[in-house]
């Protein structure tokens, strides 16, 4: 378990004081993938580099599994270092090294015994699909393949919680999917924790359960996954979400939609009931013409997220009684406004 307590980190540059993190509060649970986002020079990086004390905070604590790291002897950091790995987005791999040597070397230097580095090699090779690659040299390798080895690097050291740092920014879409199901492999079967920045909305909607959302240094919103996407909150969730213009409809078609009713996003959650009756019924029980202007099915971490764009022609009051149906059925609904 992480606990950040009002963390703050000030840099002073040429007697000016730049303030990377403000105050951020966050609670992340053992087992749980955490995501931050937000746009450059948020704080995502000061913030990461916080929870392992890569960057001591100026001020607040953070705590691992209960324990505050600012208290530690250097001796004591260390130890409790071991239990959180970091993967980078420009991988961090030694160049002169060859796959094998990169994942045992670190280990050497922790004083473990040849015969558990060999076995550990293998095993997290294994697991993250590189076993024929262990004479290989990084320049043998693809970004996605280098990232492999950073993995298995990381998970060699057989931490509690694995620090990812924009792993998938520099990867095309097709190696990041395949990544980021690497990772949701490793949080479910070796039940790591992880805690993960981006500025990709796409990671974090793929393998997070919960999402904080960063700007100018302060977390801004946070909350579950699937709640940040039906009712994001902040303008800059808003503009990650991009809730209404994800469905690209023109404005003067908005304007016309409007004129005989309201445009709505109706989400279904997969694990729920089908919520597709609903709709239907909504014509039949009241004066609501609903149609459908556009949809699509998202894939969250644990379930799927069933998205509609509806225009429903009614009056007022035949609307507010069909929102009220809907909402009482499971279906989550978002009026444009
Ligand atoms: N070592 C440093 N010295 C001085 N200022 C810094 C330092 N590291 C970061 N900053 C400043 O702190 C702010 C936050 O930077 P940070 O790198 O944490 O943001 P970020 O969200 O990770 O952005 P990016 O995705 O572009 O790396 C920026 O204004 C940055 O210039």
């Amino acid at each position: 378990m992480i606990e950040l307590k009002q963390t703050s980190k000030t840099y002073e540059v040429n007697g000016k004081k730049v303030e990377a993190v403000k105050d951020v509060s966050l609670t992340i649970e053992k087992g749980e993938v955490f995501g931050v986002i937000g746009y450059s020079g948020a704080g995502k990086s000061t913030l990461i580099r916080c929870v392992n004390l890569l960057e001591k905070p100026t001020s607040g604590e953070v705590f691992i599994n209960g324990v505050s790291l600012t208290t530690l002897s250097k001796q004591d950091l260390q130890k409790t270092r071991r239990k959180i790995g970091m993967i980078f987005q420009g991988y961090n791999l030694l160049k002169t090294a060859t796959v094998y040597e990169n994942i045992a070397i670190p280990l050497k230097l922790e004083g473990i015994d040849k015969e558990t580095i060999q076995k550990r090699a293998e095993k997290y090779l294994e697991i993250v699909g590189l076993s024929d690659k262990v004479n290989h040299y990084p320049s043998q390798l693809s970004g996605g393949q280098k990232q492999r080895v950073a993995i298995a690097r990381a998970l060699a050291h057989e931490p509690e919680i694995l620090l990812s740092d924009e792993a998938t920014s520099a990867l095309d879409p097709e190696t990041t999917e395949a990544i980021l199901e690497l990772l949701l492999k490793i949080n479910r079967e070796l039940g790591l924790t992880i805690f993960l920045i981006t500025h990709e909305l796409n990671v974090v909607q793929r393998i997070c359960d919960r999402v904080a959302v960063m700007e100018n240094g302060r977390v801004v919103e946070e909350g579950k996954v699937v709640d940040i996407f039906t009712h994001p909150q902040h303008p800059t969730t808003k503009r990650f979400i991009g809730s209404e213009s994800a469905f690209n409809l023109p404005e003067a078609l908005k304007t016309e939609y409007r004129k005989t009713g309201k445009l709505v996003s109706l989400y279904f959650k997969g694990s729920e009931k089908s919520n597709e009756p609903a709709l239907a019924m909504v014509s039949r029980k009241f004066d609501v013409l609903p149609s459908i202007l556009a949809g699509g099915i998202e894939q969250l971490k644990n379930e799927t997220l069933g998205k509609l764009l509806v225009h429903l022609r009614g009056d007022k009051e035949a609307y507010e009684e069909a929102i009220g149906y809907l909402e009482s059925e499971g279906v989550i609904v978002e009026e444009w406004k």
